[in-house]
């Protein structure tokens, strides 16, 4: 596991995400994907997102990232991006192109650019200088007929015009040795690779204009999973290398933890709890992030009891009033039916980690905050049939 490393790093803010919402619009009812989701990246911090499958991780990656399609649309908030100064070295395309009209003066001392606001234009020059985006089977997206050093130098050349053939070539070489390819390779074809050579290629590819942000949806799911974990280990350490932010979202938690400085779990459409790796690690706080968690056995570590959580989440159509685990919840109480939980700081201790449940909010509970072990025998007694 990671340090808490978002003290070691730059405090700067990269992304600045506010009550956003996205809904499918689906013949038989809207689905509420993304719920009134607010969270900050700080330059260079690795974001992991967590949650059962359908609760949101890709529809949020794909709104930050602006890719949604229809019938997919943002039903609210704003996407802020604070792009470096000029003498910072912010890309010349991004300074010249992105629209003065649509910055906005933010805290934070820099103007930050509302991503949701670009146009067509303007995103193609957003994208891939500022953030690359690698999705669930990227590999099977590089160009079958082109070799693999033709495909990094065309995205230089149409994103750097000031680079000759051969500054584009020279680059592309660093690139395929960055990710661990040897650089005669550039003349290869992407079949002549093996799968995980291919998805080296295509982080050569996200990385090829030294991007702020990098958005990574499962983007080793095709691999086995020694070269999975050979792939995400190279690529947050290229991010730690070269100050990269990244939001990664893959089903491995033990990998997430391990990789992230911070975690993000999401619960039906909403984010449910957010704080540093370490800190969901040793003391996950709600209720649904202690069960994710101990759903996985761990190699390290005392043997405990696993207990599974019960039930499954609520239809993105039709979501419960008040908290929307509190149906599976072992310590759901009164309030929990009516009151919708905001993500708040869970302890005047850590208020880093932000929860969204009524039992931390000493107003409406009177349980006092629970402690590991009452989250883990309140699943054992109602895994026995006995609410806790
Ligand atoms: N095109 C679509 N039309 C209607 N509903 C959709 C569409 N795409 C996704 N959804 C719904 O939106 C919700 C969120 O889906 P999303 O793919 O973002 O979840 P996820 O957490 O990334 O899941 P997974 O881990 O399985 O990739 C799910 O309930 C899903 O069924």
């Amino acid at each position: 596991m990671q340090d808490s490393a978002v003290g070691k790093q730059s405090k700067d803010i990269l992304l600045e995400v506010n009550n956003l919402s996205v809904d499918y619009f689906a013949s038989n009812g809207a689905v509420h994907a993304v719920r009134d989701v607010s969270f900050v990246l700080r330059r260079g911090e690795i974001l992991g997102l967590a949650g059962e499958s359908g609760c949101g991780k890709s529809t949020l990656a794909y709104a930050v990232s602006r890719l949604l399609r229809p019938p997919a649309y943002v039903t609210g908030g704003e996407v802020l991006y604070y792009p470096r100064g000029r003498e910072e070295g912010a890309s010349p395309l991004v300074q010249s192109k992105l629209p003065k009209s649509g910055r906005a003066n933010k805290n934070n001392g820099s103007e930050a650019i509302d991503v949701l606001q670009l146009s067509p234009s303007e995103l193609r020059a957003f994208r891939w200088s500022e953030i690359s985006i690698v999705f669930q089977s990227a590999m099977n997206a590089l160009n079958p007929v082109m070799t693999v050093g033709d495909q990094i130098t065309d995205v230089l050349k149409a994103h750097r015009p000031d680079m000759g053939p051969s500054q584009r070539k020279k680059r592309a070489s660093e690139l395929l040795n960055l990710v661990g390819i040897a650089a005669d390779r550039l003349n290869s074809y992407p079949h002549e690779l093996s799968g995980g050579m291919r998805q080296r290629a295509v982080i050569a590819i996200a990385l090829a204009l030294n991007p702020e942000l990098i958005i990574m949806d499962e983007p080793t799911t095709a691999l086995d999973v020694v070269v999975q974990r050979e792939i995400l280990q190279l690529i947050s350490d290229l991010c730690r290398e070269f100050s990269t932010a990244l939001i990664f979202i893959t089903h491995d938690l033990s990998l997430l933890l391990e990789l992230s400085d911070q975690i993000a779990i999401m619960y039906a459409g909403k984010m449910i709890e957010k704080a540093s790796s370490q800190d969901i690690y040793e003391h996950p706080r709600h209720p649904y992030s202690y069960g994710l968690l101990n759903a996985f056995p761990s190699l390290h570590g005392p043997i405990r009891k696993m207990v599974g959580i019960p039930g499954s989440p609520p239809d993105l159509r039709a979501i419960p009033s008040g908290c929307p685990f509190r149906e599976r919840c072992p310590l759901a109480f009164e309030p929990c039916t009516t009151v919708v939980p905001s993500l708040q700081s869970a302890t005047a201790e850590k208020p880093q980690q932000l929860v969204s449940c009524h039992l931390y909010d000493s107003r409406l509970s009177s349980r006092g905050i629970p402690s590991t072990t009452d989250l883990a025998r309140s699943y054992e007694s109602l895994a026995e049939g006995s609410r806790a």
